[in-house]
């Protein structure tokens, strides 16, 4: 079966507006983007529309890669600014720019994607204030299916801060025997047969097939790659879709999953804030 990413994100989007509508006054976000990544400022613009849909008053700020020091001002005001409640940087970060000073600084109680080194070393001690939007999207999707996690095998391909190692994680705690692959991975095909959960997020076109997964696995792309102006995941869709009991397409999968957490995470940050005032 095909998930529909959309009508899940829907749902979430659905609940964020009601409860939002519950309080006096809008959370705002502010979403720090640095560089010029052309595809980022599209997601960025699409990440506004969905939290004014909401009910999020969303603002961009932009900057140049010659603009570290101005970005770091800019995050430090909005550490503090009470009218700011959640923080969402963009990566990747310019490569000039100091990525582990920015995980150091950004507030915790804003970090809405738990990039900070504060809110990573919370998740995988258990107690997160925040789960990273897309491992959370990810989890959502396999609890809307219903999965069964108990002694299941699942497969992680990708071993990021920000993907892969926190959906390893995730899956530990639902009791999964967990096996991450990442690029120095000895034949991978060994792995992915095995899985009966497999989730993708290494960001390589066509790296699974049919032929290296077995019958009735859940497999959730979350890889994005842009090829002649078109968006493909990390999976050969066509050949593995037949085999897998769930599986999901991208575009229409993972992604507007992730940004209805997005909104949802803001939301949290909003509660954090009225908690402490
Ligand atoms: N749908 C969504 O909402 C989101 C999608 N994405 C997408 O997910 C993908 C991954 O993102 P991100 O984690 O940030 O990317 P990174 O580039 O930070 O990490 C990629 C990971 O994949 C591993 N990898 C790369 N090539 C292979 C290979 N041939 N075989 C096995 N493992 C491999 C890397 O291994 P190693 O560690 O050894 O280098 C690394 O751990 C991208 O396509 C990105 O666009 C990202 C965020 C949100
Ligand atoms: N701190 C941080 N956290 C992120 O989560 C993060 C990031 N930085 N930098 C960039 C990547 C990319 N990303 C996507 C989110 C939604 C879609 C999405 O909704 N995609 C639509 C398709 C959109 C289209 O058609 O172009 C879909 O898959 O259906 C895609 C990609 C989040 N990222």
């Amino acid at each position: 079966m095909i998930i529909d990413g959309k009508e899940i994100s829907k749902k979430i989007r659905e609940e964020v507006k009601r409860e939002i509508r519950e309080f006096g006054y809008k959370p705002r976000l502010a979403i720090l983007m640095a560089g010029n990544d052309e595809s980022s400022k599209v997601y960025a613009n699409s990440k506004v529309k969905a939290c004014e849909n909401v009910g999020i008053e969303a603002e961009i700020y932009y900057f140049s890669e010659s603009e570290e020091s101005k970005f770091f001002d800019t995050l430090k005001f909005l550490n503090e600014d009470k009218n700011t409640h959640g923080i969402m940087i963009e990566m990747p970060l310019p490569k000039n720019f100091n990525a582990e000073l920015v995980y150091d600084t950004l507030n915790p109680y804003k970090d809405v994607d738990c990039i900070s080194n504060y809110n990573m070393g919370r998740l995988f001690a258990g107690k997160p204030l925040f789960v990273p939007c897309t491992p959370k999207a990810i989890l959502h999707i396999l609890e809307s299916i219903d999965t069964q996690f108990e002694g299941k095998h699942a497969v992680v391909i990708g071993r990021s801060n920000i993907l892969g190692k926190p959906v390893a994680k995730l899956l530990l705690d639902k009791n999964c025997t967990v096996t991450v692959c990442h690029s120095k991975t000895k034949d991978l095909a060994y792995y992915t047969k095995q899985a009966d959960i497999l989730v993708l997020a290494a960001g390589k076109m066509n790296l699974v097939k049919g032929d290296m997964i077995k019958e009735g696995t859940i497999l959730i792309d979350a890889g994005i790659n842009v090829y002649d102006g078109n968006i493909y995941g990390d999976a050969d869709f066509e050949s593995v879709k037949d085999l897998c009991s769930y599986v999901t397409p991208v575009p229409g999968g993972v992604g507007p999953v992730t940004t209805a957490m997005i909104l949802k995470n803001t939301l949290e940050a909003f509660k954090y804030a009225i908690k402490s005032t």
